[in-house]
């Protein structure tokens, strides 16, 4: 396993491109599966959920080639297996995806119940509430949904939960209503704007979606869709991380391929704790740091509030700043894995429910400290670029799953990050001394 070494304390300064959108990318490689044809997409990021996504994708018949300059292109065959299997499916999320595109093709799907980030309970009644709504039969056996339809049927739709809509959810639904027979209506629709993009993406194989980016998104069902182009939105998610890293250092950083209207809620909260954000020109965000910053009182919402894939790496900003902030996750109350890592630093923290008060130290520490999800990984690395010496991050199998290249692109902002095999820096970690351990190793440039 791979872990990162961190030396902190350099201010990050340059420009830095922002890649493909993981979260737009996955549903719509699922919804690829639907179409007769060949699908090409473009600013495909490479990330391990991506891989992962293409293989469930090859088992159930879909020939995928994805190449260096970020193309991909799909070829659904008619014969494929309709079954995504547990060892797949559990690795993420996103490939609970392929229930509605299978369902509404091939007129059955058996798919596996997804795992994904370790950040609370994340049912799936939702999709499959909206599934049934449209005609499927479904049964939760042995660990798997099975779903049968022989034509889906347009229907009302509500597709609220407790913690507001669901995203992949109304991706589900919206992909397999596109293939029903007559209108669907889904009312508390998610208005994240992945979920734009995939019925931009099924509009351009044929379907007839509108008011995708509301709460009330109307489908009328089409016979078939056939494949086309597509260009994949950019990582509002790693954007965020990426202006936060330079936040956190007291450096300045312009974005290239960034959409600012995505990032409007965090822009603001960025504006408010003091940094000074330019988006003056077309798909590029430069932040600077010119004053000391304050701390903020936050709350993660659907958007287009503040992502809650974007609360951890907020939380670390939040740590390095005088005074007290407030966190709260109103999307995944419990998403506070990363807390007990920060406070190994010497963050000071204390967690009340769905909200944590966090009091901003003068300066982290570098320490050992273990990522336990993908956003989480991000903010122990954000933590790392800000603490004084060096931090080790094991278990970054959770951020590859989702940041393309981003010890690369912290780099080359001047960042100090290195990716090591833990096996033999484990070997070595057993051979630092008590002396060591007392006083931490103090950074070295
Ligand atoms: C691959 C992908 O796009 N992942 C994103 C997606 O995850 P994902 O689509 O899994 O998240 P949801 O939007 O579904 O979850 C939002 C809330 O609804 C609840 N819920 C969800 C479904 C359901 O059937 N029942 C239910 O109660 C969840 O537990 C959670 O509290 O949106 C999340 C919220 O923006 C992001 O953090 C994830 O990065
Ligand atoms: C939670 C995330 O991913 P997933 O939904 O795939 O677990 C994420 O991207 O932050």
């Amino acid at each position: 396993m791979d872990m990162f070494v961190v030396q902190g304390g350099r201010p990050l300064a340059g420009t830095v491109r922002v890649s493909g959108s993981k979260n737009a990318t996955l549903p719509i490689m699922a919804a690829a599966l639907a179409a007769d044809g060949e699908t090409t997409l473009e600013n495909v990021p490479d990330l391990v959920d991506v891989r992962t996504l293409s293989k469930l994708l090859q088992s159930l018949g879909v020939a995928v080639q994805h190449d260096p300059s970020g193309r991909m292109t799909l070829r659904p065959e008619d014969d494929g297996s309709s079954t995504a299997d547990y060892h797949l499916v559990r690795q993420m999320r996103a490939s609970v995806c392929v229930l509605g595109p299978l369902l509404a093709r091939r007129g059955h799907a058996c798919v596996s119940l997804p795992g994904g980030c370790n950040i609370g309970h994340r049912p799936i009644d939702l999709h499959l509430k909206g599934l049934a709504a449209l005609g499927a039969e479904i049964e939760v056996r042995g660990g798997y949904v099975h779903a049968v339809a022989k034509r889906l049927r347009g229907a009302q739709i509500y597709l609220g939960g407790v913690n507001g809509s669901t995203v992949t959810g109304t991706c589900n639904v919206m992909s397999a209503a596109a293939l029903a027979e007559g209108t669907t209506v889904i009312t508390a629709a998610a208005c994240e704007p992945e979920v734009v993009a995939l019925a931009r993406f099924l509009n351009a194989m044929g379907a007839r979606i509108t008011g995708e980016g509301t709460p009330r998104i109307e489908i009328e069902g089409v016979q078939r869709i056939t494949g086309t182009k597509f260009q994949i939105i950019p990582d509002r998610v790693e954007a965020a991380t990426l202006l936060i890293a330079a936040a956190i250092t007291g450096g300045s950083l312009t974005l290239e391929q960034v959409w600012p209207d995505h990032l409007t809620a965090v822009i603001e909260v960025l504006k408010e704790m003091g940094c000074s954000i330019d988006s003056a020109a077309k798909e590029t965000l430069t932040l600077k740091v010119e004053r000391p910053l304050r701390p903020v009182d936050l709350t993660a919402l659907p958007y287009p509030g503040v992502p809650t894939d974007v609360q951890a790496q907020l939380m670390a900003l939040a740590c390095t700043l005088p005074g007290a902030s407030v966190i709260r996750d109103m999307v995944f109350p419990d998403r506070f894995m990363h807390v007990s890592e920060l406070c190994r630093m010497g963050a000071q923290i204390r967690q009340q429910g769905s909200m944590a008060i966090v009091n901003g130290v003068p300066q982290l520490t570098g320490a050992h400290v273990m990522a336990s999800d993908l956003r989480a990984s991000a903010a122990l690395v954000l933590a790392g670029l800000a603490a004084d010496g060096e931090t080790t991050i094991r278990r970054i199998y959770h951020l590859d799953r989702g940041y393309e290249q981003l010890e690369a692109k912290l780099e080359a902002l001047g960042a100090d990050v290195t990716r090591v095999n833990e096996r033999a820096a484990g070997l070595q970690l057993r051979h630092v001394d008590d002396s060591e351990v007392a006083e931490p190793k103090k950074k070295s440039a």
